[in-house]
């Protein structure tokens, strides 16, 4: 294979390593990890390959992954700037908390171009409108000139990008990665009008995508972070021990019928179609294979509760037309109560919150809701309850 493409990827992580990376590496680019864990970086530096092992019901395959390069940003930010101005694209998996962290760099790296062809930007990360929010704090970076011709220079493009890559341990080699055999990765295609778009073999091209990214977070996250609350607290410690309670596979149905009857009715999918792709799901997140740990999943429950997010996002759209919403404000109250959670810095914030804050500041601050929404008095009985250890 020629390696003549290069991208610069933020967050050697589960899903960098065991997806992003994978994929740029299948379609011939050579991949520049960028991260601040040294542990990572070091590992990467000194291993020339590591090893991806797709878990599929049909039995496992497995990919080596080489020809990268790794940087720590936190020692040699000038290196990166230099890896981004030669770049053909930059990706990241960071989290959506750290886009900010990693938007000054690469507003370095665009100022410092030396190709006559614009860099792409793609974030990866459960969110939506991830990489507008990077391009924001990338722009507020960048000087006059090169904002009045950011197209020559970048172009951004916002992704849904699905597969369920656990945390690892036990593998020979730490950088190797066990990961589902289903993956999903959808990017705009219309902001590389008049460019060339990556060429990432598997990279689902689509002219909408909120359609994707709502399907996808509604019901892939909705429902394996309803499992992940409800299993924390019946003290499950698997994904899948969870999702084999029959109580909370109930719940967890019950959830995703509501999202459902949200994507069926404001995307125009059939209901059909999205019956099978709830099926599909539940058989992915019931997985034992993937041994994904339900701290894992429910990591991060104050983003999780957020006014765009998993929980808040779609039951608020349901409310304001009148829709049932009684699952997922059961899994948004089961969010509340994943408080100081060992590892989990988000969690010990949230028991903060609660203590501090009354119940309508909580629901402001936590859930982003208006106080005149039709979901947020509701929300407001849930945090009073939370609040009262009730
Ligand atoms: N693991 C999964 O199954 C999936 C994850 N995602 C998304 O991908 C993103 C990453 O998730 P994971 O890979 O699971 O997390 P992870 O925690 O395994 O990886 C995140 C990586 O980002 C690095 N990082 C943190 N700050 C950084 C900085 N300033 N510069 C460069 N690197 C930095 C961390 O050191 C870590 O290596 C999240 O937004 C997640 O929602 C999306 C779909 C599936
Ligand atoms: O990465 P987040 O947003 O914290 O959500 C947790 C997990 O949800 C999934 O995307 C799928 O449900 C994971 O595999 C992901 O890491």
């Amino acid at each position: 294979m020629s390696y003549e493409k290069k991208a610069i990827h933020f967050g050697g992580g589960n899903i960098g390593r065991g997806f992003v990376a994978e994929f740029l590496h299948n379609s011939g680019y050579e991949v520049v990890f960028v991260d601040v864990m040294d542990s990572i970086i070091e590992a990467l530096q000194k291993t020339p390959s590591y090893t991806v092992t797709e878990i599929g019901e049909d039995g496992e395959r497995t990919f080596t992954i080489d020809h990268y390069r790794a940087i720590n940003s936190k020692y040699e930010e000038a290196k990166v700037i230099d890896e981004i101005a030669t770049a053909d694209t930059v990706t990241c998996a960071v989290g959506p908390n750290i886009l900010k962290f990693i938007a000054p760099v690469i507003a370095k790296g665009i100022e410092a171009r030396r190709l006559d062809y614009p860099l792409a930007v793609i974030a990866c990360e459960n969110m939506i409108g991830a990489t507008d929010a990077l391009a924001e704090f990338i722009k507020a970076k960048l000087g006059e000139d090169t904002i009045k011709a950011l197209d020559t220079k970048v172009r951004y493009a916002n992704s849904a990008i699905d597969r369920i890559v656990p945390n690892q341990s036990g593998n020979a080699n730490p950088l190797d990665v066990k990961i589902e055999k289903f993956y999903e990765w959808c990017v705009e295609e219309t902001p590389f009008n008049g460019a060339k778009k990556p060429a990432i073999e598997g990279v689902h091209y689509v002219t909408a995508l909120k359609p994707y990214i709502e399907r996808k977070l509604f019901t892939v996250n909705t429902s394996h972070a309803t499992a992940a609350y409800y299993g924390y607290a019946r003290g499950k410690k698997l994904v899948h021990e969870a999702m084999h309670d029959k109580e909370i596979h109930d719940i967890v149905r019950s959830a995703v019928k509501e999202t459902a009857n949200l994507i069926v009715k404001s995307h125009g999918i059939e209901a059909s179609e999205q019956n099978d792709y709830v099926e599909k799901i539940i058989a992915r997140i019931s997985n034992p294979a993937l041994e994904d740990e339900v701290v894992r999943v429910g990591r991060a429950p104050l983003r999780k509760l957020g006014r765009k997010e998993r929980f808040i996002g779609p039951a608020s759209q349901l409310a304001e037309m009148g829709e049932p919403v009684d699952a997922l404000l059961g899994a948004a109250e089961q969010a509340f109560r994943f408080q100081n959670v060992e590892g989990d810095e988000e969690s010990a914030t949230l028991a903060g919150m609660l203590k501090e804050l009354d119940a309508d500041a909580a629901t402001q601050k936590i859930c982003g809701l208006e106080k005149d929404h039709p979901l947020y008095s509701r929300v407001v009985e849930i945090v009073k309850k939370v609040q009262g250890g009730n």
